[in-house]
């Protein structure tokens, strides 16, 4: 039987001018659907796992746009909540070369902003389930949804089901005090954590010792550091860090690594042309994920999830929508991208 996950956030409805136009020049917006956590429900699905996405979105037309966004791939959308007054909007100019993407959140007031404890019955929504997925974005909407997210964690922890978490920190959404009180809070239920550098330190304050993490250059010594540090500090099973270098808004270099408590385990580096980053890190959450539920040992698991990741930097929009075969054949090929016959 497929592995059920659950996966918790809030979906948005993503408008976004074609191409590199600038928002100031694009006379129509292209419309899509994404969020952290959707995301990787969309990702999971694609791998044939039984993957279900909780929020809630209005009763309105454009509030099943989100939910048929995400039924055309199979997530189970069955324990949505209906109601509230707006879908939340992102809006996203796409950079390029030295010129970065730029987001702009309207997404105050939306229906899962305003969530509260009484509209999720967890006990019924994990019945059967193997794993529970969320990310920081999720407590930033608010101290009600902050505290729906609490009351999943303990909900899951009852259960036995294995928690994960993505830091994602949006400086948009709150403030590095108050993204560090609440996510310590939660992260005490975390068993998996995903995280870069930058969150580490932008939430919990963990740096490596004697690196300067904005640049953005940490050696492996340094990614090793951060993770010991979340662990020991969390007791987390495990802990991924997405290793990623910049050379221009459109070229990155790609890898991660995976501590499990005992061993660091380095992935491929691969150079990446992007096409879409949006949702990148989700990907990856949603490989690991996938890894960890399939038994995957630590190496192949970190290959898994970082060829996953690098694959969804080619695609448009927030979803991965690749197979599990095609994560594969990048993880164990050369990383060159030939066409295949
Ligand atoms: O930034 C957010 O809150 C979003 O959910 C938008 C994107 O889907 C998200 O950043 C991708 O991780």
């Amino acid at each position: 039987m497929a592995k059920k996950v659950i996966t918790f956030g809030e979906i948005m409805l993503r408008l976004a001018p074609e191409g590199y136009y600038r928002f100031v020049q694009a006379e129509s917006l292209g419309a899509t659907y994404g969020g952290g956590e959707a995301n990787v429900a969309v990702s999971l699905a694609n791998y044939g796992m039984d993957a279900a996405f909780v929020t809630k979105v209005p009763k309105h037309e454009i509030g099943q746009c989100a939910v048929n966004s995400l039924r055309r791939y199979g997530v189970d959308t069955s324990y949505m909540v209906r109601g509230g007054n707006r879908l939340g909007i992102y809006f996203l100019e796409k950079g390029a070369s030295q010129r970065p993407s730029k987001v702009i959140y309207d997404r105050a007031g939306s229906s899962m902003a305003e969530a509260t404890t009484a509209d999720f019955n967890w006990d019924e929504i994990f019945e059967g389930a193997d794993w529970f997925h969320f990310t920081g974005i999720t407590p930033a909407l608010g101290d009600n949804v902050a505290a729906v997210c609490l009351e999943a964690c303990k909900a899951a922890k009852a259960k036995n089901i294995t928690v994960s978490c993505d830091l994602n920190y949006r400086n948009k959404l709150w403030s590095k005090e108050k993204a560090g009180q609440v996510m310590g809070q939660l992260c005490e239920y975390v068993d998996v954590c995903i995280a870069n550098e930058e969150d580490a330190s932008d939430v919990f304050g963990i740096k490596a010792a004697g690196t300067d993490v904005t640049s953005g250059k940490l050696n492996h010594d340094g990614y090793k550091d951060v993770a010991k540090q979340l662990a020991d500090r969390f007791g987390f099973q495990k802990v991924a860090i997405t290793l990623r270098e910049s050379i221009s808004a459109n070229d990155n270099m790609w890898a991660a690594m995976l501590y499990d408590g005992n061993d660091y385990y380095f992935s491929k580096k691969y150079p990446m042309h992007i096409v879409d980053r949006v949702g990148g890190g989700d990907s990856f959450g949603g490989g690991l994920i996938y890894s960890c539920l399939t038994g995957f040992e630590p190496q192949q698991t970190i290959e898994f999830a970082v060829a996953a990741s690098c694959l969804k930097h080619s695609i448009e929009g927030d979803f991965n929508q690749v197979s599990v075969d095609e994560v594969m054949k990048l993880a164990g090929g050369d990383g060159s991208g030939r066409v295949q016959r």
